[in-house]
């Protein structure tokens, strides 16, 4: 077994104490159209995510707004990343957690195995699976929200239809931001906690408060990252933040600041987001906690799992009569 199949973060880090995000390996795409490789189709795709992956959060999310529930199955894996990676878990053991009705497997790795016999990098959630072919089309979060974004519309509720949270015009503009938060916010957290030297985490922790920073004066100026219309920047960003103050803050080291009371604004637009329809349903902090805490045991050997969730997301927004939304 190769040391990539284990869940061994300690192997991720280069000899200067930096964490490096493999990148993903299967980059196929669903597309309306009949004679694509995988065109798109009710009840055909199915999604594998982990409740406590902001990466796979952000799937989750694009499937409820984008009214996909019916339309592609979802299954869940248990909370802990153990050795042989994700596992899946009955509900009657972990709450939340799912079987794999579609293809019977214990673990995540099969999957990819069955999509590639030779495949030899880490096996990570999300992944769009195939019913018909029996593969992999993305394990890349960013594609495949994407793709729900646009490729189903032909068979969601006319309500749903042409929701886009990637518009034409403010494709340049999300892209570039998106491009920023990703490096220092959403892999910055973790290139923060993984660091394996004091100057690599330093650097990183700085780095994603230089960004915080950033936003937080965006949003007081702004509802969402680029004005009045919520798009998949915010979305992308939403999953990280969510895990902020209740992970990131300790497990990871990022404490010069919490959202809660450092960031009035980011705190605003947080729960703007968690208070949409159906967005708190794709939250399971049960499993956000107990998966950061209880996995990485070299960060947290005694998987101590502390008991607060962050901030109240329900409690009702406030917006200051002085601001331009
Ligand atoms: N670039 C990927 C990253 C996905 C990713 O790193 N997922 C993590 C969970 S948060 C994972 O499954 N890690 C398992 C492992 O590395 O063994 C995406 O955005 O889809």
């Amino acid at each position: 077994m190769s040391s990539t199949a284990s869940g061994d973060i300690t192997k991720w880090h280069s000899k200067d104490g930096q964490f490096h995000r493999q990148v993903s390996s299967f980059r196929d795409f669903v597309e309306a159209k009949p004679d694509a490789r995988f065109p798109a189709e009710a009840n055909r795709y199915h999604l594998y995510v982990s409740y406590a992956c902001p990466w796979a959060h952000r799937t989750l999310i694009v499937r409820k707004l984008k009214g996909l529930e019916s339309i592609i199955g979802v299954s869940v894996v248990h909370y802990l990343l153990g050795p042989n990676g994700w596992e899946f878990a009955s509900p009657d053991d972990v709450p939340g957690a799912t079987l794999d009705d579609v293809n019977g497997a214990k673990y995540i790795r099969e999957l990819y195995f069955k999509a590639n016999p030779n495949y030899s990098a880490r096996f990570t959630v999300p992944v769009l699976w195939d019913k018909k072919q029996h593969t992999i089309v993305s394990n890349e979060s960013s594609e495949i929200i994407r793709m729900l974004n646009t490729e189903f519309d032909e068979f969601v509720e006319p309500e749903y239809r042409g929701i886009t949270f990637y518009p034409e015009e403010l494709r340049e503009k999300i892209d570039e931001i998106n491009g920023w938060i990703y490096d220092t916010v959403n892999n910055g957290v973790y290139k923060a906690g993984f660091a394996s030297a004091q100057d690599a985490y330093e650097t990183n922790c700085r780095g994603v408060f230089a960004s915080l920073d950033r936003i937080e004066s965006i949003l007081a100026e702004n509802e969402f990252l680029l004005g009045s219309r919520l798009t998949e920047a915010d979305l992308r960003l939403f999953t990280t933040i969510l895990r902020f103050d209740p992970v990131y803050h300790g497990h990871f080291k990022c404490n010069i600041k919490q959202i809660s009371t450092g960031y009035p604004n980011i705190l605003r637009w947080t729960r703007e987001i968690y208070q949409l329809p159906g967005i708190k349903e794709t939250v399971n902090m049960e499993h956000i906690k107990k998966h950061y805490y209880m996995s990485h045991t070299q960060i947290n050997p005694l998987q101590i799992v502390p008991v607060s969730n962050g901030p109240d997301l329900d409690k009702p927004i406030v917006k200051p009569a002085s601001r331009p939304y």
